[in-house]
């Protein structure tokens, strides 16, 4: 299983991910990805679902209109681990294309 990052490996991950912060109150990453319109919101959850899928790490993820709130989490390890940092990037490498 991967392993939880310490607060400061943590820190060092998002340094590396645009937009993505900690979440407030539990060990948790998080991005609200802005789109031009719900088409296009929509077309990103469908891509990075798939990402997800094959991966086996999913996302908690709440979609309005053209906003995508998304927060990572490895619930098995209690906090961040890697496969966060690796979902993270591949969406906002999605989110770019
Ligand atoms: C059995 C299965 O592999 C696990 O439940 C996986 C599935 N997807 C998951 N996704 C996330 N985000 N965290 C997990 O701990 C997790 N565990």
């Amino acid at each position: 299983m991967a392993e939880r990052l310490s607060s400061e490996a943590r820190k060092q991950a998002l340094g590396g991910l645009a937009g993505w912060n900690e979440t407030p109150g539990r060990e948790a990453i998080g991005k609200t990805f802005t789109f031009k319109d719900f088409n296009e919101a929509f077309g990103f959850m469908t891509r990075a679902a798939l990402v997800a899928e094959k991966m086996d790490h999913h996302p908690e993820w709440r979609n309005v209109y053209k906003t995508v709130e998304v927060v990572l989490a490895t619930h098995d390890a209690g906090g961040v681990t890697a496969l966060d940092v690796e979902l993270a990037k591949a969406m906002n490498a999605i989110a770019k294309a």
